[in-house]
């Protein structure tokens, strides 16, 4: 469960160019819950991801992960049981280490169980099964540097490595925005069928109304700062489309 209680967080405070970025934001994302966030450009949807990663602190407000308060422990405290997929697939991985390094490398990151990880013959087997589950033919390829793999496929490799620990909340900020309109789709119908798959707690940040609509259990409209429109999964359900896109008419 993410709670956000009277969070504001504002930029360049007492300057001429001051932006209340969030103004008295009050949000309740339950567990295995699959929000959307829409919104128009600057209206609050990255900062308020960066606020769950611990990437920014908020200025007032609290913020509880799973009823720990969270609201000042910095993102690397975070990074075990948080993952995050952004529009660039570059971000990520390394691009001149081998798909399989770069498993290890995420291992590494998330598991405090020293530099053995990712060696076993069993981490190689789990990588290799879950790889080819993707049914994208990258089983065959792990010890190819993963720079040489297409932007999609390397952000569904993003997304297997990331959820793949003890990761329980899955921040997805445009991540299909630079891709072409069918690897968008592949990684998308990915993302959902892994957080079902892992029972992850997801916040997807889009401008993309259609998968607003295809996707998710709940979406969140936000302008300028504010949560302006809270979807419950039962009316998302009978949301039409064209209500959706008149939301931005
Ligand atoms: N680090 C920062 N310093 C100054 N202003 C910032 C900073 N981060 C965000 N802002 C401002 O806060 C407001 C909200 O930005 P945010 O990135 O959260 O919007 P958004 O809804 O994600 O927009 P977009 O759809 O364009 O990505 C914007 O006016 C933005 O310019």
């Amino acid at each position: 469960m993410i709670g956000f209680k009277d969070i504001s967080k504002t930029f360049n405070t007492g300057k001429a160019n001051q932006v209340n970025a969030l103004a008295d934001i009050d949000l309740t994302i339950n567990k295995g819950e699959f929000v959307i966030v829409v919104g128009a450009n600057g209206s609050g949807k990255t900062t308020l991801l960066n606020l769950v990663a611990g990437t920014i602190l908020a200025d007032k407000g609290t913020i509880t992960v799973d009823g720990t308060d969270a609201t000042k422990l910095p993102d690397y405290k975070r990074s075990r049981w948080i993952a995050r997929i952004f529009q660039n697939p570059l971000l990520g991985t390394a691009a001149d280490l081998s798909i399989m390094d770069n498993f290890r490398l995420a291992a590494l990151r998330t598991q405090a169980k020293g530099l053995t990880i990712g060696k076993t013959a069993s981490f190689k087997k789990q990588v290799q099964e879950k790889v080819a589950a993707l049914g994208m033919g990258l089983e065959s390829k792990l010890e190819q540097p993963i720079g040489t793999l297409s932007g999609g496929q390397r952000q569904a490799l993003t997304l297997l490595m990331s959820v793949m620990d003890e990761c329980k909340i899955l921040l997805l900020d445009e991540p299909t925005a630079a891709l072409d309109p069918r690897s968008a789709k592949t990684v998308m119908s990915m993302a959902d069928n892994l957080i079902k798959q892992y029972g992850l707690t997801a916040i997807l940040v889009t401008h993309n109304l259609k998968d607003a609509g295809q996707y998710g259990s709940r979406i969140i409209h936000m302008e300028e700062g504010h949560v302006i429109r809270d979807v419950s999964a039962g009316e998302k359900l009978k949301l039409k489309q064209t209500e959706l896109f008149e939301w931005f008419g």
